[in-house]
């Protein structure tokens, strides 16, 4: 079996936003862990990388987008059978570009989140978007 280091890989997760509160999510490739569990886009941040830019890394590989602004939003921690994540969520509401996908996953834009399924430690973070949504359109101003 399989040993789980005690110790979190830290991930860095974007959660790009459109002026509408919708956001991008893409789904698991074949070959990877949990393929075809939909996501939202980021990857492991690597040895004395810092967070933000492993995010902008990730984005440039994925998405071919470039991720100019972002504010650190919650963190996550999960133990999978395959890993142990330490989860740093970001949410960018300025990139330039427009997202493509070099890596062949499905990409899809969502208000409220309705795909299946999904990355187990990202479920929650669904209703916290719904939280931060509704408190956006009450101040009509973002909030992060
Ligand atoms: N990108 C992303 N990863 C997530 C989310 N939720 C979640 O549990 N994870 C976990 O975070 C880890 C991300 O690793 P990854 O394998 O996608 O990272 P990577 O792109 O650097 O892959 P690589 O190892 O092939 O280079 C996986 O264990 C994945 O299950 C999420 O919403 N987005």
């Amino acid at each position: 079996m399989q040993e789980i280091p005690a110790r979190p890989i830290d991930v860095a997760v974007g959660i790009l936003m459109r002026p509408n509160g919708d956001v991008l999510l893409g789904q698991r490739p074949a070959g990877k862990p949990y393929a075809g569990y939909w996501e939202f886009p980021g990857g492991k941040v690597e040895a004395g990388e810092d967070i933000f830019a492993a995010l902008q890394r990730e984005f440039v590989e994925e998405l071919g987008i470039e991720v100019v602004g972002g504010a650190p939003w919650c963190c996550v921690e999960h133990v999978y059978e395959h890993a142990h994540v330490r989860l740093h969520f970001y949410i960018s509401r300025h990139w330039r570009g427009e997202p493509q996908s070099l890596e062949g996953q499905a990409f899809a834009w969502q208000g409220t989140v309705g795909l299946t399924p999904l990355l187990p430690a990202t479920v929650p973070l669904l209703a916290w978007l719904d939280q931060l949504r509704h408190a956006e359109q009450e101040s009509s101003q973002p909030i992060c």
